[in-house]
């Protein structure tokens, strides 16, 4: 598969209730230099050179409302309840001929579609599933009910995940047809993919690709925007 031969979808899951941010709005539609999330989010897929469509789960009451900011050029549906219940549904939109498709958090408003465009580039190449991935800076420890260490799990070997996350759509339509949202809780849409024992390939991910999800990372995005050049913002004045 080359890129000249599939074209390629982001699903972008924006209806959660951003309940770890606060604020009262919806946090797609939470302003981050003076515009929503999700704009930021939209812009920097459509600015990515092998994205052909964008479909947004967006909040079902709100749909109209997404619907007029992002514009003619991106369809917008009702998410659902859950994360994976808004993927699910924004999946069953894709036109006929994508072939590959990313998923990607609106609430990673300042990804650099270079990102995009290399985990599509990466499953474009012929892996049938790529997530972006950062070491960690922290140690983790694993932890009982009560909060009581149990173990530390050496760090060498783990990763923070982003997204977007990118999947031949053969592979992506499986793993969503095969999961009914029964079993072990799964936060992402590779782990879907893992239960089918499909290999899951890992790229460098980008410090910018950061989730948006508690008040001090409002503020981060706030900062790092103030720095970006004006056309890589978005902001014409
Ligand atoms: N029912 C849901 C829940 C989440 N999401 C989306 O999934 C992405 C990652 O979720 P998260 O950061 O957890 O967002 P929220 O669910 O809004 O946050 P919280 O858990 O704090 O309420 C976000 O873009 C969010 O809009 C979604 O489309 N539908
Ligand atoms: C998909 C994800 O962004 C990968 O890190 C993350 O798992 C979403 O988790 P959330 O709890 O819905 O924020």
């Amino acid at each position: 598969m080359t890129a000249s031969q599939a074209r390629v979808a982001v699903v972008v899951p924006a209806a959660g209730r951003g309940e770890r941010l606060g604020g009262g709005v919806p946090k797609a539609l939470r302003p981050l230099g003076g515009r929503p999330m999700l704009v930021h989010a939209v812009q920097s897929l459509a600015t990515a050179e092998l994205v052909s469509q964008i479909v947004v789960a967006a909040p079902p009451t709100l749909v109209e409302v997404v619907s007029r900011l992002l514009g003619p050029d991106v369809r917008v549906l009702p998410g659902g309840a859950e994360r994976i219940d808004s993927v699910r549904g924004a999946l069953r939109a894709l036109d006929d001929d994508i072939r590959v498709v990313l998923v990607h958090d609106a609430a990673r408003p300042l990804t650099p579609p270079s990102l995009v465009d290399a985990v599509a580039r990466a499953v474009l190449g012929g892996l049938p599933a790529v997530i972006p991935v950062l070491t960690l800076a922290d140690t983790v420890k694993e932890v009982d009910a009560d909060g009581r260490v149990l173990r530390t799990p050496p760090r060498g070997g783990l990763r923070a995940v982003q997204t977007p996350q990118g999947f031949r759509r053969e592979v992506l339509e499986a793993a969503y047809t095969s999961s009914d949202g029964d079993g072990p809780a799964v936060t992402d849409d590779a782990g879907l993919v893992e239960r089918l024992g499909v290999p899951v390939a890992t790229i460098p991910g980008s410090d910018e690709a950061f989730k948006v999800t508690r008040p001090a990372d409002l503020v981060f995005a706030e900062a790092l925007l103030t720095r970006r050049p004006l056309a890589e913002s978005g902001r014409t004045s």
